[in-house]
């Protein structure tokens, strides 16, 4: 009886060493070798790498630099000093996908420009909808672009929209002074949610806005998780809010249309513009292509614009002397103007103020990976990027690599004195789906700074609070900071 225990155990112990190297070998065998024998004889290969556990892939790896080491920057380092460069391109097995990791800026550049072999392709198309910006591809995409683009990002949209925001941004600045201490991340995502309403449906501040930050907030957690929809899931939750969404925006879109029949419309929001619009052929958009893309204008533009103005508060308080300048910049336009708000033509005079808004975006690395799906195999340099494999475009890396950026980690509005070398600076992403809102979100930021450089002092309470990095990165206790009237 002891003898056979002692077998078994003997058994046991020997097979774990097996069991541990299935494990680490499973998705290899699974996933790269066919891949290698198909490439087996040709000059092709896969790129270096490893792909993982099973399931997991390289999650945990991952998650032990961007939750446990806070280095998430030593994931791609770890990668460099074991597989070698090559051409920036790596596998892996992350997010439920066996994947391509691309992190140097030749190759990112290349994935950006070739749209037909890598697709942005969403998971849950259904929360963002099926007519949005972000879900719809080829000329669907080219067409409804040139709808929201014209509507956001293009002069006379800029210039209407500075004068809408700057109110509201006045009067948020001034409610944190009377507070005097305040959690930036939570005011900033506040005070950008306010703005959206305004700018994009003419929502006022109130109970109703209250309530779709807070679908809003549910709609965006299900956007990348599991389909399964039965109550108690982030899926089922997000569609639940998506519903609820739509019918607040199905709503003003009936109460717009009656305006617009009788001509009572009196200010014109991104909600008027989208339904105003015609094409060369003179169709206009469909109420559904208009509720979907005002969804997904504000889940792109929200916690986007929100996150890197908490950076732009954070750094002027690590850095006196940066302030010291934005604010005797801003005082000055000030001074010139004899009335009213400035405009995005006083803005484009703002030198340094532009600087300021370019380092924080670069150093807030808001969307830090882009997904693409390959939809056929494609060859870079010598190397496979296969069929049906994910495609992560690591732009965190480009901004914070110091072969790019020279000391990276400092806040340097001087070194935009020159151009970012070409490829090195992708924070709004590339090719045909650049953000739409780029310079709807460098405006709000530069009007931001404007008001708040030189009405406000502000101190860090905690200046050396820890990093976190998931889901966006930011100090832990979200920029607590003091703030006063100057
Ligand atoms: C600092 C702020 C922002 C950052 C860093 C940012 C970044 C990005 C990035 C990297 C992409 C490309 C995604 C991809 O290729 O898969 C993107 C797309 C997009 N962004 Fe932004 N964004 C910001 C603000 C905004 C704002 C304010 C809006 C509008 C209100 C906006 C609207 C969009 C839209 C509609 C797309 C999809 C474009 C398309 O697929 O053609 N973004 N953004």
């Amino acid at each position: 009886m002891e003898a056979t225990r002692e077998m078994l155990l003997a058994c046991i112990l020997g097979a774990l060493p097996l069991l541990g190297f299935i494990l680490w070998w499973w998705n290899e065998i699974w996933y790269a070798v066919p891949v290698k024998l198909r490439l087996w004889g040709t000059d092709m290969k896969l790129p270096p790498g490893h792909m993982g556990l099973p399931l997991l892939g390289e999650l945990v790896t991952f998650l032990w630099y961007f939750k446990v080491r806070r280095r998430p920057d030593d994931f791609i380092n770890s990668k460099r000093r074991k597989y070698g460069d090559g051409v920036g391109l790596y596998r892996t097995h992350l997010f439920g996908s066996p994947s391509i990791i691309a992190c140097f800026p030749n190759v990112i550049k290349h994935v950006f420009q070739s749209h037909d072999a890598f697709i942005l392709e969403w998971p849950n198309k259904d929360i963002l909808g099926y007519n949005s910006l972000a879900v719809v591809q080829g000329k669907a995409h080219t067409r409804l672009r040139r709808f929201v683009v014209d509507a956001i990002n293009k002069p006379a949209s800029l210039r209407r929209i500075a004068a809408l925001v700057q109110p509201r941004m006045v009067a948020a600045l001034e409610s944190w002074a009377s507070i005097g201490k305040i959690r930036v991340r939570n005011e900033t995502k506040k005070f950008t949610f306010q703005t959206i309403g305004i700018l994009f449906a003419s929502f006022e501040p109130g109970p109703l806005l209250d309530t779709m930050d807070e679908l809003f907030h549910g709609l965006v957690q299900g956007l990348r998780a599991q389909p399964f929809k039965f109550p108690g899931t982030a899926y089922y939750h997000a569609c639940q809010c998506r519903k609820k969404l739509e019918e607040i925006f199905r709503e003003q879109l009936e109460i717009k249309k009656k305006n617009m029949e009788q001509d009572r419309n009196t200010e014109i929001d991104l909600m008027d513009g989208l339904m105003q619009m015609k094409d060369e052929e003179g169709n206009r958009l469909s109420d559904q292509e208009v509720l979907d893309n005002i969804v997904n204008l504000i889940v792109a533009g929200y916690e986007t614009t929100a996150v890197a103005s908490m950076w732009a508060m954070y750094y002027l308080a690590k850095y006196p002397d940066v302030l010291k300048r934005l604010r005797e910049e801003n005082i000055a336009i000030n001074q010139m103007k004899k009335e009213g708000f400035i405009t995005i033509e006083d803005v484009s005079k703002l030198n340094y103020t532009n600087k300021v808004v370019e380092e924080t975006i670069r150093m807030a690395n808001v969307a830090a990976i882009i997904f693409r799906l390959a939809t056929r195999e494609v060859e870079y340099k010598g190397y496979t990027i296969p069929k049906n494999w994910k495609v992560l475009l690591w732009i965190r890396y480009l901004h914070t690599n110091p072969e790019n950026f020279d000391d990276p980690i400092c806040f340097n509005p001087d070194r935009w004195n020159e151009a970012a070398r070409p490829g090195t600076y992708q924070v709004f992403g590339g090719g045909h789906r650049i953000c739409a809102g780029n310079m709807l979100a460098r405006i709000e930021l530069a009007l931001f700074l404007h008001h708040l450089s030189i009405g406000y002092r502000w101190e860090l309470i905690n200046p050396d609070a820890r990093m976190i990095y998931l889901s966006h990165p930011a100090p832990i206790d979200g920029v607590e900071v003091s703030i006063s009237k100057i």
